[in-house]
């Protein structure tokens, strides 16, 4: 089939006119991966232990904006969701990250991770090193989840089929490059290495089933290619915000 690339990467309506098979819809969404926030120059120096320790910090207490907000995020598509089955799952989501009587969350994790890296706690929590970048994109993406239909917000979550990768990388690079973090902040990354792959196969297979025609198909690819330019600019406003 012959196919016209947008230039944004969107894949909008003009790339295809009619609805493919499950696995080519796999392939479009697989393909978005080119566009993740992994290929960012600062993540690139970071994982190549190229970045000050101020660098560091400066990414940890801005990415506790995201962090904080991904419960909110998936509380948003609950919400939205008339299915019980898909709620009764994606329902764990909010408790990996806001934890429970008995379990540390994500949340918290990262709260460790920052406090290894020498942020303090309520510098983190009461959100003072947050650049505006950052917060309108972190903003943006809880409100696609409250306002798109719920298929588009699920199919936004899908960036998290390309993290594992990423995810990987980066923790050898920390233990290898920045030693002066504490060993036990970085169990952040470590659970994330089983959730991500968890939570992004539990919505590639809701986004395969469900999203059968043209229309439905094209929106789930620019859900996700949204959701690289959200991680993007995050990426961006941080480099600039602290430079070399
Ligand atoms: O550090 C990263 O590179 C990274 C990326 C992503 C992602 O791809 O959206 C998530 C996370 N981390 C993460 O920790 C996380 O909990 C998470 C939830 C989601 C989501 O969209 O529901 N993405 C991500």
């Amino acid at each position: 089939m012959t196919t016209v690339q947008a230039t944004n990467g969107h894949g909008t309506r003009a790339d295809r006119g009619a609805a493919v098979g499950p696995d080519e819809l796999v392939e479009r969404l697989r393909a978005q991966a080119t566009r993740y926030h992994s290929e960012h120059d600062f993540h690139v120096r970071m994982n190549a232990g190229e970045l000050s320790p101020a660098q560091i910090r400066g990414w940890v207490a801005n990415r506790f904006c995201y962090q904080e907000a991904i419960p909110r995020k998936d509380a948003a598509i609950l919400g939205n969701c008339p299915d019980r089955e898909v709620r009764q799952r994606w329902i764990r989501r909010i408790t990996d990250h806001d934890g429970t009587d008995t379990t540390e969350g994500g949340i918290e994790a990262w709260l460790r991770l920052g406090e290894a890296c020498g942020v303090p706690r309520e510098e983190m929590e009461d959100g003072r090193h947050i650049v505006p970048t950052v917060r309108f994109s972190v903003d943006a993406y809880v409100t696609f989840a409250r306002t798109r239909p719920w298929l588009e917000a699920v199919a936004s979550s899908l960036t998290e089929l390309f993290a594992p990768g990423l995810m990987a990388e980066r923790l050898a690079a920390f233990e290898k490059h920045y030693t002066w973090i504490e060993r036990d902040g970085l169990d952040y990354f470590r659970n994330r290495l089983h959730q991500a792959p968890r939570d992004s196969e539990h919505a590639l297979e809701i986004v395969k089933e469900r999203c059968r025609t043209a229309e439905q198909q094209d929106a789930a690819v620019a859900a996700l290619a949204f959701k690289n330019d959200v991680l993007w600019s995050m990426m961006d406003g941080i480099d600039k915000a602290y430079p070399a």
